[in-house]
C-alpha cells in the first residue's frame, strides 16, 4: 500500500448559522500524529467528522489516500449481543480485528449494554480497527480509561504510526506520543 497521507486545504466548517473555524490547513504523512486541541464546542468532532468524509466542510476540501478508521463517542455494537460476539461481527466485514485487551477477556460474554463507561471506550478502540498504514481519527480517545488502558492505548497510536499510520487526536488531554503536532482550534475561529 502507498503511504497514508491527509490533507487539510483551507477548510471552514459551519454548524447552524455558525462558522466555528476559517481557514485551517495542515499536511500529514505517514508516520505522523497531529492533536487538535480546543475547548467544548470549538469543533473538533466536526473536523474529524469532515476528514472522515462524513460531514461535508462549509469552505476548503480534504484531500486524503489510505483507509479511514473513526474512535468517536458512538459505539456501533450490538447492544443485545455478548461483547464477543457483537465485536465478532465487525471481525466479519473488516476481516481480522486488530490488536486484542486482555481486559475484555473476562466479560466477553456480557451483552454490550451492561458494559462500563471505560469497558465501552475499549471494546470502541478494537472495533475502531486501524488497518496498518492508514489513517485514525481519535475523538477524545483517553476519556473514560483508567491509567494503564490510556497509557496502553498511547502505547497502541505510536505503534500505529511508526508502522506508517497517521493519527489525528482530538482532546483536551496531553498525549505522550513521540513528535506530536498540536494545533489550537480556537486560532482558526472567525
Ligand atoms: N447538527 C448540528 N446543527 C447545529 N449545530 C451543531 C450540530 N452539531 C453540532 N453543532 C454545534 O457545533 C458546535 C461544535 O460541536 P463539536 O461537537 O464539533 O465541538 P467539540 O469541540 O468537539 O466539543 P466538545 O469538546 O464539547 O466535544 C457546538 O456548538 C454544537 O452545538
Amino acid at each position: 500500500m502507498e503511504g497514508a497521507r491527509l490533507a487539510a486545504h483551507d477548510l471552514a466548517c459551519r454548524r447552524g448559522d455558525r462558522v466555528l473555524f476559517a481557514g485551517l490547513s495542515f499536511a500529514l504523512t505517514p508516520g505522523e500524529a497531529l492533536q487538535v486541541s480546543g475547548a467544548n464546542g470549538t469543533g473538533k468532532s466536526s473536523l474529524l467528522r469532515i476528514l472522515a468524509g462524513l460531514l461535508r466542510p462549509f469552505a476548503g476540501a480534504v484531500e486524503s489516500s489510505g483507509p479511514i478508521a473513526l474512535l468517536d463517542g458512538n459505539l456501533p455494537l450490538d447492544e443485545h449481543l455478548p461483547l464477543s460476539e457483537a465485536l465478532a461481527f465487525w471481525g466479519r466485514i473488516d476481516g481480522t480485528l486488530s490488536g486484542r485487551d486482555a481486559g475484555l477477556a473476562a466479560i466477553d460474554d456480557v451483552p454490550v449494554r451492561f458494559l462500563s463507561t471505560g469497558q465501552r471506550k475499549r471494546a470502541a478502540v478494537l472495533q475502531s480497527n486501524p488497518r496498518r498504514g492508514g489513517i485514525w481519527l481519535l475523538d477524545e480517545p483517553l476519556n473514560g480509561l483508567d491509567t494503564q488502558a490510556a497509557r496502553s492505548l498511547e502505547a497502541r497510536i505510536a505503534d500505529h504510526c511508526a508502522d506508517g499510520g497517521i493519527a489525528v487526536i482530538a482532546s483536551h488531554q496531553p498525549f505522550a506520543l513521540p513528535g506530536l503536532r498540536t494545533i489550537a482550534l480556537a486560532e482558526f475561529a472567525p
